[in-house]
């Protein structure tokens, strides 16, 4: 990781990338990085809402490089935009390579989630 290229965001959750969730050549299956990068927008946007959130969208994404078994994933997120119920995030996941403290990013997207109430409806997020 260089000056240069360094994670944008806030540093909202890390996991291991095990072989299970991996293809015959050791490369970490799309999905299960989307399903990282849904949990990490669920807490940071559910911390912002203080309360129950879904996903409604997931704007165009890459998989820039591939994170292999080994790796650790770190997804980071950063709050762009409040609206009346929703929040969009810029989530970047960089991946540190086994063994190592190099980080390459691998993807990116924005995520938009809204806030519910108790009975599932749209809900003002509050202010902060
Ligand atoms: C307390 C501390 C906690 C601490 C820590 C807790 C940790 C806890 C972690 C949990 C982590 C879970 C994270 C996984 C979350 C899932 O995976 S949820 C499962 C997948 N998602 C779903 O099932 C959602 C299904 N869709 C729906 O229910 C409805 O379409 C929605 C999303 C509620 C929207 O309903 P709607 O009737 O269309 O509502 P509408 O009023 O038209 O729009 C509401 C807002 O959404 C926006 N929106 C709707 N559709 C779109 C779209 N396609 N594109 C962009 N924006 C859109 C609107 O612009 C509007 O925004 P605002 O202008 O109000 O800001």
């Amino acid at each position: 990781m260089t000056d240069t290229a360094k994670p944008r965001g806030e540093l909202t959750l890390r996991t291991l990338a095990m072989p299970g969730d991996a293809n015959a050549a050791g490369d970490i299956f799309g999905g299960w990085v989307m399903a990282q990068m849904d949990l990490a927008s669920g807490i940071r946007a559910a911390e912002r809402a203080r309360g129950r959130v879904v996903t409604a969208a997931v704007k165009e994404m890459a998989f820039d490089m591939p994170v292999k078994i080994g790796d650790t994933l770190c997804v980071y997120t950063d709050i762009a935009k409040v609206g009346r119920t929703s929040i969009t995030l810029s989530v970047e996941v960089w991946a540190q390579r086994y063994l190592t403290h190099t980080m390459e990013k691998v993807t990116a997207a924005t995520f938009v989630m809204v806030a519910l109430d108790a009975a599932g409806k749209p809900t003002p997020v509050p202010a902060a």
